[in-house]
């Protein structure tokens, strides 16, 4: 403790930003949400992910994901360079780490957007991490936003919706839990969350 609060004086708060771990199932809606979010506060910091997954159609490198090969990722694997990897349907996706470690000493607030495999990775090697599950206000919502975006094949979607199952049985895993009804409600919450208003 520093010197400077001795005595009676109280400690100072503990004002460190923490991480915080956005997931849920696919198509439930992380991206529509954390895109209005950053559109008002763009002060908020993304991770952006390296994956081996092919881009879709507007995705750019190094804005909505570093697009690498599979030796580039085994390489980043290989080296430590990933706060957390996982592969999910088919694709290998991992944060690197050094951003987002940069980031928090900078004391800026910093938002994963990550599967339920890294979520309990970062859970494990960061204990102050906030974990928040995106959930959908029903399974049919779910499959049908999923459906409408019209990004993926049916084969992957089924794989997708396959995982889902498994990650909405995982929610009590989580700090809490937003319902992906209103993006600009949930928007709102998780602002409130990471202390940005
Ligand atoms: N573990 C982990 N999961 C990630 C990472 N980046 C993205 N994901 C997750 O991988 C899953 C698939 O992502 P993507 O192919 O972009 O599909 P979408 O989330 O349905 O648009 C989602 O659950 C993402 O949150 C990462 O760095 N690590
Ligand atoms: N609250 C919502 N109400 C209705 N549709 C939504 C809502 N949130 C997202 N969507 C739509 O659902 C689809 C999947 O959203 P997306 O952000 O791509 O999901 P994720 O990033 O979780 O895979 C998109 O077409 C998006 O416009």
């Amino acid at each position: 403790m520093a010197a400077t609060f001795r005595g009676t004086t109280p400690e100072p708060p503990d004002v460190r930003p923490r991480l915080t771990v956005l997931s849920g199932p696919s198509g439930v809606g992380k991206s529509t949400v954390v895109a209005h979010m950053r559109k008002e506060h763009p002060e908020v910091w993304l991770s952006v992910s390296a994956t081996t997954r092919k881009p879709r159609p507007g995705e750019q490198h190094g804005v909505h994901y570093f697009f690498v090969t599979d030796e580039e990722m085994d390489k980043l694997i290989a080296n430590g360079e990933l706060l957390e990897w996982a592969e999910f349907a088919g694709n290998r996706y991992g944060t690197p780490r050094a951003a987002v470690l940069e980031r928090l000493e900078n004391g800026e607030p910093v938002l994963l957007e990550i599967d339920l495999q890294g979520a309990r990775q970062v859970r494990e090697s960061m204990s102050d991490a906030q974990l928040v599950f995106l959930a959908p206000p029903s399974w049919e919502e779910l499959v049908r936003r999923l459906t409408g975006r019209g990004t993926e094949p049916p084969e992957v979607i089924e794989r997708r919706l396959e995982a889902a199952r498994t990650e909405l049985a995982a929610e009590p895993e989580f700090d809490m839990t937003l319902v992906n009804t209103s993006v600009e409600d949930v928007a709102r919450e998780l602002l409130a969350l990471m202390d940005v208003v």
